[in-house]
């Protein structure tokens, strides 16, 4: 959706790293104009200015939104030293931080948590969003469209559910970039020159994850349709699919300390 309506009241963005730098990015493609941007970061980036935006400069008094997209751990000096939000829709990406103490901050605001992750960067985030009791159908709707400048936009049914989708599909990428540098080293240690191994690898993953898109279903389906009965692949997932040494515990294991670590940011 085009962003233009909320040129006239502007939208504050806290935080321009490399979320709120993917979320701005995808914004000035969807029409905000960068003089209707304001940003709050002692160290935005200079492509921000050099495109027109406002960086640290005079606020405007009633904006139509505001984002926070600084660390968690920031967020308490951050929400101390805003004042109050006016009429504004408040969106938050960080983690953990519950609607309970936004609203704390900004009694009677509007909120909305959204958890996207880093293919935001290249337009294929992945976005849950969840709003308090404040936010109705019209703000939902804003945020929704604010975060599809970045990707795909799903609602959660209760915010209960965001640190089991953050320690997914926000912290998830890094878990797969750690799949592609581990089967690229095994790759090399099985005789491949590193930089073929690390293509084959990367290739294997987009190549997997798009099959996987684009079929929808089960996934395992098309891990049988790869596995030749006494084959390669067969021998590999031999090990993978250990149920005591291999992938899934492993994983299971993973998505439980990155949702703990969630839920323990949120106190
Ligand atoms: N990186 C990721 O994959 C994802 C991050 N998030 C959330 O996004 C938020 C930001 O994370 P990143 O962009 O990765 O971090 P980052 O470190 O790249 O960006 C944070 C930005 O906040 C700025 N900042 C620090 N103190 C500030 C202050 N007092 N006022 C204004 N700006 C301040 C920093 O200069 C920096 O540019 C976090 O809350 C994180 O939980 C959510 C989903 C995915
Ligand atoms: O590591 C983190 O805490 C953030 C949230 C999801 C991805 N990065």
């Amino acid at each position: 959706m085009d962003l233009a309506h909320l040129n006239r009241r502007g939208l504050v963005l806290v935080g321009c790293g490399r979320m709120g730098g993917a979320l701005l990015q995808g914004w000035l493609a969807r029409g905000l104009a960068p003089g209707a941007v304001h940003v709050i970061d002692p160290n935005a980036p200079a492509w921000v200015a050099e495109r027109g935006v406002s960086v640290n400069g005079a606020l405007p008094a009633d904006p139509a939104v505001l984002v926070l997209a600084v660390k968690p751990q920031m967020m308490g000096d951050v929400l101390a030293g805003l004042g109050a939000a006016s009429g504004a829709l408040v969106v938050s990406v960080a983690a953990g931080v519950t609607l309970a103490a936004y609203g704390r901050a900004f009694p009677g605001a509007a909120v909305v948590r959204a958890m996207p992750n880093t293919p935001a960067a290249i337009g294929q985030g992945i976005t849950a969003i969840v709003g308090n009791a404040q936010a109705d159908a019209a703000a939902l709707d804003l945020a929704q469209s604010l975060m599809e400048a970045v990707g795909r936009v799903v609602r959660l049914g209760d915010e209960s559910q965001m640190d089991a989708v953050t320690a997914v599909s926000g912290s998830g990428p890094a878990y797969v970039f750690h799949l592609i540098e581990t089967l690229a080293a095994a790759g090399a240690a099985e005789g491949l020159p590193a930089d073929l191994a690390l293509d084959l690898a990367s290739a294997t993953v987009a190549g997997a994850g798009a099959l996987a898109m684009q079929e929808g279903g089960d996934p395992a389906r098309l891990r049988e349709a790869v596995t030749s009965p006494a084959g390669t692949t067969a021998a590999g997932l031999s090990q993978l699919m250990d149920p005591e040494t291999g992938l899934g515990p492993l994983i299971a294991r993973t998505v439980a300390a990155a949702a703990a670590r969630g839920r323990e940011l949120g106190q």
